[in-house]
């Protein structure tokens, strides 16, 4: 089975849009939980431009599934990973001025930065993963820093699967694979959708967690949250 985890930044900016609590994100997590998924991601930016540092604080107080933020592993979001202990932190390497996340970590020339930071969050009980492009020596590399997981990044795979999903999988399939015989466990996000999420699924049966937030919520006002979360199930058994 592969967990699904709801993104749930984008609530947080329609929030935001009016500086009210309309939607409120914790009434927003706790739906997502009781409508089947297995758990929340947040990924808050430096600027708090969705999701805010309180946000998190008050969604550890509620979330019963898993607990995953990502982010930057500058100080601030080390002491806020740290205050808030979620069920696992993902590393991603993204620039203060990003509009969203665009390329995973170079994990041979960070090895032994990554080490650090992984092994500070480890011994506090944290899971970690570290955000990746689909590419092999970044696999390798991962795996000398002592992280538990990588996330594999899937907007290249998004982006082709229309054209050619043959094709867009096969680096995914390949990494995913090595990072399994590495004993790795294997994420991935970014883009994921309705239309392309049961071939990557299929295709990656090692898969142990999708975490999904841009797309599904877009999705959602079609066709509501409830139905669409149950889709992403579905598609995911
Ligand atoms: C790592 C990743 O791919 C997601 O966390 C994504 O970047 C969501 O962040 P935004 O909602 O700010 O685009
Ligand atoms: N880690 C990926 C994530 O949380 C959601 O990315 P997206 O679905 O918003 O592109």
């Amino acid at each position: 089975m592969t967990r699904l985890s709801v993104n749930i930044n984008k609530i947080a900016t329609l929030r935001n849009a009016r500086g009210g609590d309309m939607p409120n994100v914790v009434e927003a997590a706790q739906r997502i939980e009781s409508f089947g998924a297995q758990g929340i991601t947040v990924h808050p930016r430096p600027d708090e431009r969705h999701i805010t540092y309180q946000d998190v604080a008050d969604l550890k107080k509620v979330v019963t599934t898993e607990f995953n933020i990502e982010g930057n592993p500058n100080d601030k979001f080390i002491d806020l990973v740290l205050n808030n202990k979620p069920t696992q932190v993902t590393l991603v390497p993204d620039a203060v001025d990003a509009i969203t996340s665009d390329a995973g970590w170079d994990t041979v020339k960070n090895e032994d930065y990554l080490k650090e930071i992984v092994s500070l969050f480890k011994k506090e009980g944290i899971r970690t993963s570290i955000f990746v492009d689909p590419n092999q020596d970044m696999i390798t590399g991962a795996q000398k820093t002592g992280v538990d997981r990588i996330e594999l990044y899937t907007e290249a795979y998004a982006k082709h699967y229309q054209n050619n999903k043959l094709t867009a999988i096969r680096a995914y399939k390949e990494c995913a694979v090595l990072a399994d015989s590495l004993a790795l466990g294997v994420n991935a996000g970014h883009d994921l959708s309705l239309d392309n999420i049961a071939y990557f699924k299929e295709q990656i049966p090692v898969l142990k967690e999708v975490s999904i937030g841009h797309a599904l919520i877009s999705e959602a006002m079609y066709l509501g949250l409830e139905n669409v979360v149950k889709q992403y199930l579905n598609k995911l058994k």
